[in-house]
């Protein structure tokens, strides 16, 4: 059996679509355009092609973008500064601090500091406290992204035995909570997994977060299942792969998302989104 694979960059692609038609309806009516602003601290090269590919697409969908570069030199006190302004401004929909971030700046501080209501990430505590309490408002762009994709391939999660392969704050754990509210029953993994191959096995549904080359092994698959590959490494020749075997998952998975072009196209996407609603939500209180 050979996989299908998911197209995450063309469904991203039809997403932005329908968000530059609903930023074209508020501009008909008179209304104005969403406006991101995007602070990036240093130059991290990864980091600055994601920035580049965020201002790409809000163009694309007619959001405002507002990229601050600042040095690495940056004080966490310039830093809560800047975010007070932003928070602030009318004007100003999402504020999106591109992470990882200098050693000297407690991120944790940064992400409660932004406002919940312009926390496009879905990173703020209040934010994965409503994804938690099943009343999600703003949601993490990576998990939320994964659930779209698979809703606009006809993937029925209700019931699935879900498998998820990291438990970071950004991606792995809300992708649980996301799982989780779509009716799957959800095994979290992580590095002191007692036996990674033996949950893989049984994953009707496997997501992967953990971003290592080479850690889920294509025989691991369960034939037939989804697999999802969250991961995005680089290796020295340049190219990008994920966390799961490619080659060989595709012979037994019947669902599979390439790297690049699978989840993080989803990603971007789903911010763009994000900073619509919040716009929206901002509008009606
Ligand atoms: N505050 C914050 N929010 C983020 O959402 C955030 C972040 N910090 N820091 C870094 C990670 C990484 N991330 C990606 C988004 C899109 C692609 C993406 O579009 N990838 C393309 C390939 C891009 C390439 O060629 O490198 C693809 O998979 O097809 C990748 C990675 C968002 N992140």
């Amino acid at each position: 059996m050979t996989a299908q694979i998911i197209n995450g960059k063309a469904i991203a692609d039809s997403m932005l679509n329908q968000i530059l038609l609903r930023v074209k309806t508020r501009l008909d009516q008179g209304k104005r355009a969403p406006a991101l602003a995007v602070i990036l601290i240093g130059n991290d090269p990864a980091s600055s092609i994601y920035v580049r590919n965020k201002r790409l697409a809000c163009e694309k969908v007619g959001i405002r973008s507002i990229v601050y570069e600042l040095p690495a030199s940056t004080s966490e006190a310039e830093l809560l500064t800047m975010i007070n302004g932003l928070n602030a401004d009318d004007a100003i929909d999402g504020i999106l601090v591109q992470s990882p971030l200098p050693p000297q700046i407690d991120e944790k501080l940064v992400i409660e500091h932004i406002s919940a209501a312009k926390d496009v990430d879905g990173f703020h505590p209040y934010n994965i406290g409503r994804l938690t309490v099943r009343q999600p408002t703003l949601r993490s762009c990576t998990p939320f992204g994964v659930i779209k994709m698979l809703q606009a391939t006809g993937i029925e999660l209700m019931g699935l035995d879900a498998v998820v392969i990291g438990v970071s704050n950004h991606v792995g754990r809300p992708m649980a909570l996301e799982l989780l509210l779509a009716g799957c029953t959800v095994t979290c993994c992580h590095r002191h997994t007692k036996d990674l191959q033996a949950n893989v096995e049984r994953a009707d549904l496997l997501v992967v977060a953990a971003g290592k080359a080479g850690l889920v092994k294509g025989e691991w698959i369960k034939p037939g299942g989804v697999v999802i590959d969250i991961g995005i490494n680089r290796l020295a020749n340049g190219s990008l792969c994920g966390d799961v075997d490619f080659a060989t998952a595709k012979e037994r998975a019947g669902w599979i998302t390439p790297v690049p072009g699978g989840v993080g196209p989803m990603t971007i996407a789903t911010l763009m989104e994000n900073t619509l609603l919040a716009l929206e939500l901002r509008e009606t209180i």
